[in-house]
């Protein structure tokens, strides 16, 4: 009997030890997951595109960040698999996008949505505008509730896709009916802390480029000083309104904190396309557009471009705009060094995590 006890409490022992080490190694898993992105100093937040299939999430992708037609979408295959990409052209824009194929099945257990929408920053669910919708909506609410249990932090930006077909009495009531429905679904859920942003937007316009900046500037952290650095060089050198554009992607990044007019938006879009391809630091445009307006565009960093749009006689001072220029960017430049500086110390930070983590596993892997 007594050898009989010994032998289950040996037993006992070891499985306890086998759970011990299994939670050890499952913990271990996590971290290093959760480091993973941040192991090179920088983590970059997560834009995931969801949606009903054929709603347009890879056209939108395709054509703000790899220059694709619209046309050319017309030939774009359906997505099988999560595609995940890095856009990192400037300092500032600087993410990774989740194309998900179709609607993600919540209940597939090889799907780890909690990991997904844990580092997630905004998910951008896209309608399309030219079909029937109630489906979409309901697919709508189930994925902005899951991704709100797992991170309340999560920005939700509804786009209303599709609208060039559409006329602009159409386009107003189809946003207002989408509107009123997604939000009274989550108001019957008990979710009405959940906000959810619309845009209108179609990738054969300027729409979806405005609609996408809206939504990257919310994931940049250094914004509010952009904007007081923009407001600070317009209010001192006659401009009346300024924009700073990532060239690459055309999505603008910050802007001074007056109200953005289309038509304004629109020429910004057509010139930093031309300036987009020969691009250095001498690089600059002065685009009179008619007898009263000017338009200036010149080089901020590499990536970046200012856009600037200002009476012609405020012009006159065209040595004052470009010394306060300077003035400028070289406090934008110290907003970046401070950003690298932080990511530095993030990465120097994870490392010693990460090489304390290894010893310690080194100590359970020895008994002795
Ligand atoms: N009219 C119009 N058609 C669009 C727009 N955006 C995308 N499309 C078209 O919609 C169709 C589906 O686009 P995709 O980008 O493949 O859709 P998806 O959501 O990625 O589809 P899955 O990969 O199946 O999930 C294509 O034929 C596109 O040309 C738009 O703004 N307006």
């Amino acid at each position: 009997v007594t050898s009989q006890r010994k032998h289950l409490r040996d037993l006992h022992l070891y499985t306890l030890n086998l759970v011990f080490l299994f939670c050890f190694y499952l913990f271990l898993y996590y971290v290093v997951l959760g480091f993973s992105d941040s192991l090179n100093g920088e983590v970059k937040p997560r834009i995931l595109l969801m949606g009903l299939r054929r709603s347009g999430k890879s056209s939108i992708q395709k054509v703000v960040f790899h220059k694709m037609s619209p046309n050319e979408t017309l030939f774009l295959e359906s997505t099988n698999k999560i595609c995940r990409e890095d856009v990192s052209s400037s300092s500032f824009v600087s993410f990774q996008i989740w194309d998900f194929p179709g609607q993600i099945d919540f209940f597939d257990p090889t799907f780890d949505y909690e990991m997904i929408f844990r580092g997630t920053g905004a998910l951008i669910f896209v309608i399309d505008a030219q079909d029937d919708y109630v489906e979409a909506l309901s697919r709508l609410h189930l994925t902005v509730t899951r991704a709100y249990k797992v991170n309340p932090d999560i920005s939700f930006e509804v786009f209303i896709h599709k609208v060039d077909g559409l006329s602009d009495d159409h386009k107003i009531e189809k946003q207002r009916d989408i509107h009123k429905r997604a939000n009274d679904d989550l108001a019957d859920a008990g979710l009405e802390r959940i906000h959810l942003s619309f845009y209108l937007t179609s990738i054969y316009d300027h729409s979806i480029f405005e609609a996408f900046s809206k939504v990257v500037q919310k994931l940049i952290p250094q914004l509010p000083t952009l904007e007081n650095l923009l407001n600070i060089f317009i209010s001192n050198s006659g401009i009346e309104k300024a924009f700073l554009f990532d060239v690459v992607s055309k999505i603008y990044i910050a802007t001074d904190s007056s109200p953005v007019d289309m038509q304004t938006y629109e020429l910004c879009l057509a010139d930093t396309h031309e300036a987009g391809l020969p691009y250095d630091k001498e690089s600059m445009a002065i685009i009179h557009l008619n007898n009263t307006t000017v338009m200036y565009l010149k080089e901020v960093t590499k990536f970046l471009a200012m856009v600037c749009f200002l009476r012609k006689d405020s012009f006159e001072r065209k040595g004052l705009i470009d010394y306060n220029f300077h003035c400028f960017k070289k406090a934008i430049q110290e907003v970046f060094d401070v950003r690298l500086k932080v990511q530095q110390n993030r990465k120097l930070l994870s490392q010693r995590r990460w090489s304390k983590l290894t010893m310690t596993n080194g100590v359970i892997g020895n008994p002795h």
